[in-house]
């Protein structure tokens, strides 16, 4: 971190209380993804804790130096699996606090073959920290919960701590991409993003969905029921 690089992210001191993002759900797992959990995680899960030795050897994590994109909230995992299959020249960190998510990406992961996708189970944030500063060629957040009560607003993944933090794992020239499909955090985000000094957006505005983003399980959801989806990419200076 540079002078005028502020992260104050960076700055919370390890005591301070922490506030979750992330409702502690758990969620029932088939027989399946329960076996699929057991006999995946070794090859392909990274436990995030709190106290997750940094830094993080993504290098050693992968098995290769490659381009690593970080996704926040990988739900269950289709769309995750459908980007790195389409994208094998880099390497895909998911991260997920929902165990039968987990799973079945575990799952997918062996059903395709696919060697450049690794699943942290914890809090992303917790993961973020313990990464090298410029070490992420991107950032996923899609479609993160909400929380739209204004009193919840304070646990959005996205508000300007976090997205100070997250700009500061980006490689120079690394996009920060985020969808919503909920109208007034999509505003905050556009707001939190172009207030970044070290942020600049990609098209000035919300894009359209990029062709190389799936449509995501949630992002279905919300087109069925008529609520339009906004995407936002800002580029790390
Ligand atoms: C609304 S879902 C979207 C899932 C997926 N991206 C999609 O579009 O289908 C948001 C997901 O983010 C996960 N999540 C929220 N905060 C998180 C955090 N701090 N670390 C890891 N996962 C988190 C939740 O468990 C949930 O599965």
């Amino acid at each position: 971190m540079t002078s005028t690089d502020p992260n104050p992210a960076a700055t919370v001191p390890p005591h301070a209380p922490r506030i979750r993002t992330f409702h502690p759900r758990r969620g029932r797992m088939s027989d399946r993804q329960v076996d699929d959990l057991d006999r995946l995680w070794p090859a392909y899960g990274l436990t995030i804790t709190d106290d997750l030795a940094a830094p993080v050897d993504l290098a050693a994590l992968f098995g290769r130096r490659a381009p690593v994109v970080l996704e926040i909230g990988s739900g269950m995992g289709d769309a995750t699996a459908e980007m790195a299959i389409d994208d094998p020249n880099r390497d895909y960190l998911a991260v997920e606090v929902h165990t039968p998510g987990i799973a079945n990406l575990l799952g997918l992961l062996e059903r395709h073959d696919l060697g450049n996708v690794r699943v942290g189970r914890g809090d992303a944030l917790d993961l973020v920290r313990a990464l090298p500063e410029g070490s992420l060629d991107a950032v996923h957040v899609f479609f993160p919960d909400p929380w739209p009560k204004s009193r919840h607003h304070k646990r959005r993944i996205i508000q300007p701590a976090h997205v100070a933090l997250l700009r500061s794992r980006l490689v120079p020239g690394g996009t920060l991409h985020c969808a919503t499909d909920w109208a007034e955090y999509a505003g905050s985000m556009r707001e939190t993003l172009t207030a970044d000094p070290g942020l600049a957006d990609v098209h000035g505005g919300y894009a359209a969905r990029p062709a190389h983003r799936p449509v995501t399980k949630f992002e279905r959801r919300a087109l069925t029921a008529g609520r339009p989806v906004f995407d936002l990419i800002h580029r790390r200076a």
